[in-house]
């Protein structure tokens, strides 16, 4: 499992500046990252043990979920692999290789962490009476914040899986702000020699190669920062009060910059609507 602290260079930002506690300003951000990978830790423990912590309401939880679906054996365990470096998936070529919904941990550009959520591949000719135990897997979908659509285009059928894949979506009964924004995959362009998407808004990898794995990240971040009404801003903060652990705790931490002249901090930080509300309720300028 990923688990991985956030790139040091950014977030332990500049100076060794000495904090009241006798911590210094290095300690105490090594501390609160780890008290922060600890609640990923959590999270990650109770989606496992319970996957209908998915139901918890969408706006509360803290990490965004992101559904992975697609045609059997299009690469989505590979991909979800290849995003959160977890070693324990197992990809294999063979239909229904994922049997279960498992999930996994990773971090956007930007460090958000977030969940993605390993699902059983759609198959067009799915016996009658296997459909709705199949529909019955898919149905904690429509508590995520996104869905990525993975194709593999370099299968011959690769049009009609997407139509096959299109009509079971829209027959999940799934909210229609995560029709309208699913993300498009293109994977397994290794395969094809100079692949050029015919859908514009695709993004094209090589799930296995490792290809187009940061435009993606950019792109899945961009649209859950818009579907989850989160913001990027920049705080200023004193850092002889809470506000900086508060921000830790609450939001993603991306930047620190210390003045040491004046002991604020310029503290760059992904945030949601509500956290933002109650930060500007409990430290007021
Ligand atoms: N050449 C190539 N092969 C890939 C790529 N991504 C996945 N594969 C291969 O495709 C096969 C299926 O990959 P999986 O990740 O298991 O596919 P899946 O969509 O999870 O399959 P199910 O769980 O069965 O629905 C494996 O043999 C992978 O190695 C890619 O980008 N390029
Ligand atoms: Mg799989």
């Amino acid at each position: 499992m990923s688990t991985k602290t956030p790139d040091k260079k950014f977030i332990f930002g500049k100076g060794n500046f000495q904090i009241l506690t006798g911590e210094t300003f290095m300690e105490m951000q090594y501390r609160l990252l780890k008290e922060k990978e600890f609640k990923i830790r959590n999270a990650l423990e109770k989606l496992r043990r319970k996957r209908s912590v998915l139901r918890t309401q969408r706006r509360r939880r803290e990490f965004p979920v992101i559904s992975v679906m697609g045609y059997t054996n299009c690469g989505k365990t590979t991909l979800i692999k290849a995003l959160t470096g977890d070693e324990g998936l197992q990809p294999q070529d063979g239909l229904f290789a994922t049997l279960d919904i498992t999930a996994h941990a990773g971090y956007l550009p930007s460090h958000l962490a977030v969940i993605y959520v390993d699902t059983i591949g759609f198959l067009s000719e799915l016996p009658h009476d296997l459909i709705e135990s199949f529909s019955a897997t898919l149905d904690d979908v429509a508590y995520s914040d996104l869905i990525v659509h993975v194709r593999d285009i370099s299968h011959p059928e690769t049009v009609l899986q997407k139509a096959s894949v299109l009509s079971v979506l829209k027959n999940l009964n799934l909210p229609s702000h995560l029709l309208d924004s699913v993300v498009e995959v293109h994977n397994k362009v290794d395969l094809i020699e100079r692949y050029q998407s015919p859908e514009t808004n695709a993004i094209a990898v090589s799930a296995l190669l490792g290809y187009g794995l940061e435009e993606l990240k950019g792109e899945i971040e961009r649209t859950v920062l818009k579907t989850t009404g989160k913001n990027i801003l920049t705080i200023k903060v004193n850092l002889g009060g809470p506000q900086l652990s508060w921000l830790y705790k609450e939001a993603t931490v991306q930047e620190v910059d210390v003045m040491p002249e004046d002991g604020t901090a310029n503290v760059k930080v992904i945030i949601s609507n509500s956290a933002l509300g109650k930060y500007k309720k409990l430290f007021p300028q």
